[in-house]
């Protein structure tokens, strides 16, 4: 099953034009998509809480409202608070400002496919969803590039809810590199497994684990960062820019060889079971359930976790050695 990929000259429709758009939170999607749009043209005010946001939304020259305010003004609401909490924020101070015609959009599917998040049937309810995270939706789209985003509509009242998400992840500079059409429920179960497995999940497993092994095998922490860790993002780029082959290509025949045959002793049919596991737990909402019971006991798994790896020694190394490659701070210049 393949998906048809649109690109700038595909979305030709106007309906953005003249609507003004809330973003409801100014953090990592906010603070790019706000930014995005604005430039692109569009009409863009921020609802947030005082603080950190809110002063930084203002200092960036945007018109900044509470929440609730924001919400009546706006013809569009942009949900981009964290996904637990956006169910709180949503009944407090969004839904009894909605108004009929008016769009309630996601960046991520969590709430509307859980059904923390129940809209009433007179607004279209759409998402769009960037693959990356904001600060590179934000860097590329400066330099005149984007980041891939899926667009999905789950209620459709105005007649065009489909055309306003494509318009939309235009304005954020997602059309110049593809759009793909998904669902609530697609998007939500592979963003899941993606950052679970691949993306987050499954790469910081491999890293800690190769420093792990190394270390405890006598191996200096600044040889194990510099072979497991940092040139990771060497490889990953050669992989974005031309598959496994261009990566293959640019390696010598030893690491090539070696890769076939001893990388699948450490991915092997077990891994693969236990991804099947996670994503039926994706599925069946045991993941989603765990995740909102954790935030609402006070995330102390959470917290527990991120202390964690924040003390950890591969985090403590690695900060050390960044700290004297300037150039790897600079890189991401747009994001504050
Ligand atoms: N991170 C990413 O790049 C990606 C995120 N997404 C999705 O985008 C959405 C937003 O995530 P992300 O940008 O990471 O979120 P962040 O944590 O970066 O930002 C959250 C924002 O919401 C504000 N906020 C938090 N709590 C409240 C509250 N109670 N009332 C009002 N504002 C509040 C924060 O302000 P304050 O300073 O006051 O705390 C901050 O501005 C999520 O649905 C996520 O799944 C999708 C793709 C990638
Ligand atoms: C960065 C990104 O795309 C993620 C993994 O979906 C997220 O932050 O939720």
């Amino acid at each position: 099953m393949s998906v048809e990929m649109l690109y700038e000259k595909d979305v030709t429709t106007n309906y953005l034009k003249g609507k003004k758009v809330a973003f409801i939170g100014y953090g990592a999607q906010g603070h790019a998509q706000a930014n995005n749009l604005r430039d692109s043209g569009v009409d863009v005010i921020i609802g947030v809480r005082p603080g950190k946001s809110f002063d930084k939304a203002k200092k960036d020259g945007f018109e900044v409202y509470p929440v609730a305010e924001a919400a009546k003004k706006a013809d569009w609401v942009q949900m981009l608070t964290p996904d637990e909490v956006m169910s709180d924020v949503y009944k407090k101070e969004v839904a009894d400002n909605l108004e009929p015609g008016n769009v309630l959009g996601f960046s991520h599917g969590f709430n509307v496919y859980y059904k923390e998040i129940v809209a009433p049937e007179n607004v279209d309810v759409v998402m769009m969803a960037p693959k990356g995270p904001g600060n590179l939706c934000r860097r590329t789209y400066m330099e005149g590039s984007g980041v891939p985003a899926l667009y999905a509509t789950y209620q459709d009242a105005s007649g065009h809810a489909e055309d306003f998400a494509k318009e939309f992840a235009k304005a954020n500079g997602a059309a110049r590199v593809g759009l793909l059409k998904t669902t609530f429920k697609e998007e939500t179960d592979e963003d899941l497994f993606g950052e679970q497995n691949v993306l987050m999940g499954g790469v910081t497993a491999l890293i800690e684990t190769g420093f792990e092994v190394l270390t405890e095998a006598g191996y200096s922490p600044e040889l194990a960062f510099f072979e497991v860790d940092h040139e990771m993002k060497l490889i990953c780029d050669l992989i974005y820019e031309g598959g496994f082959a261009k990566m293959y290509n640019d390696c010598s025949n030893t690491s090539e060889y070696g890769s076939y045959t001893r990388g699948p002793r450490v991915i092997n049919a077990e891994s693969k079971e236990a991804m099947k596991r996670n994503l039926k737990e994706i599925q069946d909402g045991t993941f989603a359930k765990e995740f909102m019971d954790e935030y609402r006991g006070g995330f102390k798994k959470l917290y527990k976790y991120r202390k964690e790896m924040e003390n950890s020694e591969l985090q403590k190394v690695g900060d050390e050695l960044r700290a004297k490659m300037p150039f790897v701070a600079q890189a991401d210049k747009y994001s504050d």
